[in-house]
């Protein structure tokens, strides 16, 4: 069996296991169960961080490969994951960690944020915000959080995923394929991408996907003039512009990387025309909410960011994203 790399202590799972200890019994899964029979929902909470760990590892390990044009070890890994139960168990692992004992669903905290901000109501059909269309890359479920709101101020939620628990509700394809709607009207207000960039191998295609996004939100506020001007009669202070970008990492990624800082995770994210409208770190996890302004993002197109040490020290993870120029 190949070796991978150490494990990166820090950087395991993503998904916050609480104080308990017990084995989930939680059946609300769509997720498949492999030929193995893997079935990470009768796991513990260790054994679940375990497997999306070795996961992260046997994949990083992959890309590496990959770029060095080893193909017996791209083989080898191969059959290592598959061994695993391959992604259909790591998702299932990851659904797992959406269970409420074990940290929970992460679009709670956007759909707290969209409510604070006004842009969904308070009750259903009664709010502004109505149409408004999200985009949920690398889903698991349709049963989180954002998509209980479908027909209560938001419109739909289109899902995609490398690998689908239900065709039904999430479509399978990589989001680097899915076609960019030609036309706005068939763009986003919303934008989520959790916990998806760590689950990226490559450090080049993690600045591509932010990227890429830009291009799946519309230019527009989808909030009618009308229904700015009664949004803001009720409650003035509330700043309801969009489109948003939501992403979830996990938060050794910023906090305790050689190759990302917080700071420079926003500098990146400046460039791209994303500007930090919103920031919470649990503890493992960080949130944040970006508003993109499409002038913005037009704007020196030469910068490049680069994987650099910007915090040297022993007990680092290895987390970085690399953007190249327009
Ligand atoms: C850790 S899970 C996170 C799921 C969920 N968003 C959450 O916050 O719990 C990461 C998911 O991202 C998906 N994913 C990774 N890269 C993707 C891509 N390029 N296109 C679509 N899905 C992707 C993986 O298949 C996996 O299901």
């Amino acid at each position: 069996m190949v070796r991978t790399a150490k494990a990166v202590k820090s950087l395991k799972g993503g998904r916050p296991p609480l104080t308990s200890k017990k084995l989930s019994t939680s059946n609300h899964s769509t997720a498949t169960t492999t030929t193995n029979e893997v079935n990470p929902r009768r796991k513990s909470a260790k054994a679940t961080r375990k497997l999306i760990n070795t996961h992260h590892q046997l994949h990083k390990a992959r890309a590496i490969a990959v770029a060095g044009n080893n193909q017996q070890l791209v083989r080898d890994l191969d059959t290592q994951i598959e061994q695993l139960g391959g992604l259909a168990a790591y998702q299932a692992a990851s659904l797992t960690g959406q269970d409420k004992d074990r940290g929970g669903d992460s679009s709670i905290k956007l759909v707290e944020w969209l409510r604070k901000r006004g842009l969904i109501g308070q009750q259903s059909n009664t709010g502004p915000g109505q149409d408004l269309r999200v985009l949920e890359i690398g889903a698991l479920s349709s049963q989180n959080a954002i998509s209980r709101l479908v027909g209560k101020g938001v419109r739909d939620v289109k899902r995609i995923d490398l690998h689908s628990q239900d065709k039904s509700t999430i479509e399978e394809i990589d989001f680097m394929d899915l076609p960019i709607p030609l036309h706005d009207e068939d763009k986003f207000d919303i934008v989520s991408l959790s916990l998806v960039l760590n689950y990226v191998p490559d450090v080049a295609h993690r600045g591509n996907m932010l990227r890429r996004t830009r291009d799946f939100l519309r230019k527009l506020s989808t909030l009618s003039e009308t229904d700015k001007d009664e949004q803001e009669a009720r409650e003035p202070a509330k700043d309801t512009r969009l489109p948003c970008l939501f992403v979830v990492l996990p938060l050794p990624c910023l906090s305790n990387s050689r190759y990302m800082t917080h700071e420079h995770f926003l500098s990146i994210m400046q460039h791209l025309g994303y500007e930090s409208i919103e920031k919470h770190n649990s503890q493992k996890l960080a949130y944040m909410l970006f508003r993109l302004d499409h002038v913005q993002q037009q704007r020196d197109k030469s910068t490049v960011f680069k994987k650099i040490e910007l915090r040297p020290g022993g007990e680092r993870n290895n987390f970085a994203i690399v953007l190249a120029p327009d």
